[in-house]
């Protein structure tokens, strides 16, 4: 599991270690790893050029300190201060080892990002912003790129594009979180002695072993039953293939059963598909004859029709675990009693449905994705995951579950219907939300890069690529 903080939990946490140590410990330990980091990129230091943008806190301080053992080593490392004030002992040292201060940014081989860390807030004022816009090269940033909020990854203006952040202590949620985690590029964690001082974790991040570990198999006495039998209702007569793609993911996650309901042409190609899953043709919006399932998977291609709104209400009427996706979002949007239910609510919207469900705009949860997917949890009583380019799952009271797979091919028609089957078959494979969640969407994209490998893949390829993903995550466990 990886695990990460807001600043204000690092800086709580770094004040506790400080007071057990001589000052400036942490600043040397902190400038050591990131000295070695921009080693690492450049290769070769001695003759080569760095250009430290160094802001007035003590991220400033961290790039100068790590400067001036760059130019112990033989680099040519100037420094542009950017602040009102400099950190001063951070600048002494730096200069002692042969740094120079420059006017201006200038051609080099490695920029390092100090202007500011987890002290940051808001936008990038001037002259910040100017420099990031003008410094060319490759960039490490340190702690966090600058511009981009430490805590939540909102960028409000100008930020930093790093090849690689190294960052202090722990991670922060930031670098987890698009638009941040697409600015931090490969994020190098420094020790510095944070760990027995952090508190609960802001959010965390399922690795390959926990997936495995979570992930239902099937022992000596599992049968068709126990494995656990998923019911899907999606698919209508416009929309035929979105039932054909959830029933793939179902099956393809390890269900032991699927029951599939719904009208007479998604059936047909259901039917034609899988004929693994047990059929019932609905003529009216009834679930009288589909037998007993363990979770229900609600909503890919169903409408939004009074035909649509009853099957909705009556898969919600049941006492099982049910996810809810896509057409089925819209309805309870619309209709926020159909949530009224004791059993377990798994939805799985992107930020547009979610921007339905809140009746916030679009482009407020593009920009603060944390901030609502667990106000959605909180106020819809459900487990939520939030689809994107970081796909993230909240439950109240727990970690925010941010998702570290996937690949940018899947953003294609279809992938979403695949990933409420893979979740529904988690479900009734008895996995709580949060985990059915959660590793669900770990599976999705990492069949998704399976199946991509470099090029366009379509939504049924994803769900084909499934077992493999799984094989994988259990090789990676041994
Ligand atoms: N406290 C410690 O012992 C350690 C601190 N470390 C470093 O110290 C950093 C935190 O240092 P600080 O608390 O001094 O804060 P920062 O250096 O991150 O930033 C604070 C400064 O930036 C300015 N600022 C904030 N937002 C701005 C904006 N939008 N535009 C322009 N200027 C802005 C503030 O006015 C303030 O002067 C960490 O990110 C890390 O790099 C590390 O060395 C680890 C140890
Ligand atoms: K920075």
């Amino acid at each position: 599991m990886r695990t990460s903080y807001t600043a204000d939990q690092i800086r709580g946490a770094e004040q506790a270690l400080m007071a057990t140590l001589p000052e400036g410990t942490l600043m040397q330990r902190a400038a050591h790893g990131l000295a070695a980091v921009c080693a690492g990129m450049l290769g070769r230091v001695y003759g080569s050029r760095v250009l430290l943008l160094v802001g007035s806190g003590d991220n400033g301080g961290d790039a100068l300190y790590a400067g001036a053992l760059l130019a112990r080593r033989g680099a040519r490392v100037s420094a542009v201060l950017a602040g009102a004030r400099t950190h001063e002992a951070g600048l002494a040292a730096f200069l002692l080892a042969g740094g120079r201060v420059a006017p201006d940014v200038g051609a080099a081989d490695l920029v390092v990002d100090g202007l500011v860390g987890i002290g940051g807030t808001g936008a990038l004022r001037e002259p910040y912003a100017g420099l990031v816009e003008r410094a060319g090269g490759p960039v490490v940033a340190v702690d966090v790129p600058s511009g981009v909020d430490a805590s939540t990854g909102q960028v409000a203006g100008a930020a930093v594009r790093a090849q690689v952040t190294v960052t202090m202590g722990a991670l922060k949620s930031g670098l987890l979180v698009d638009p941040g985690a697409s600015r931090a590029g490969h994020v190098e964690l420094v020790d510095i002695g944070l760990g027995p001082y952090l508190p609960d974790p802001d959010l965390a991040a399922l690795t390959d072993p926990d997936v495995a570990a979570l992930l239902p198999s099937p022992g000596a006495e599992s049968d068709k039953y126990r494995r656990g039998v998923v019911g899907i209702a999606a698919g209508s007569h416009a929309y035929t293939g979105a039932a054909v793609l959830a029933v793939g993911g179902a099956l393809r996650a390890g269900a032991g059963m699927v029951r599939y309901a719904g009208p007479s042409a998604p059936v047909a190609q259901v039917r034609t598909h899988w004929p693994e899953a047990v059929i019932t043709e609905l003529d009216r919006p009834s679930l009288a004859g589909v037998g007993r399932v363990q979770a229900w998977v609600l909503g890919p291609g169903l409408g939004t029709d009074d035909w649509a709104h009853e099957l909705a209400a009556q898969v919600l009427a049941s006492d099982v675990p049910v996810l809810i996706d896509a057409d089925a979002l819209s309805l309870v949007a619309r209709d926020h009693s159909l949530l009224f239910r004791s059993a377990p609510v798994v939805l799985t919207p992107h930020a547009g449905e979610l921007s339905r469900l809140l009746r916030v705009a679009r482009e407020r949860i593009e920009a603060s994705r944390l901030e609502f997917v667990r106000r959605a949890a909180s106020e819809l009583n459900a487990t939520v995951l939030l689809k994107g380019s970081t796909t993230v799952i909240a439950e109240a009271d727990r970690p925010v579950r941010v998702n570290l797979t996937g690949s940018s091919w899947l953003a294609t028609g279809g992938t979403g219907d695949v990933l409420s089957g893979v979740a529904g078959a988690l479900l009734a494979g008895g996995l709580s939300g949060y985990d059915a969640a959660s590793c669900a969407a770990y599976l999705h994209g990492l069949a998704g890069t399976l199946a991509a490998d470099g090029a366009p893949l379509v939504s049924a390829d994803v769900a084909t690529a499934i077992p493999e993903a799984m094989r994988s995550l259990r090789r990676a466990r041994g």
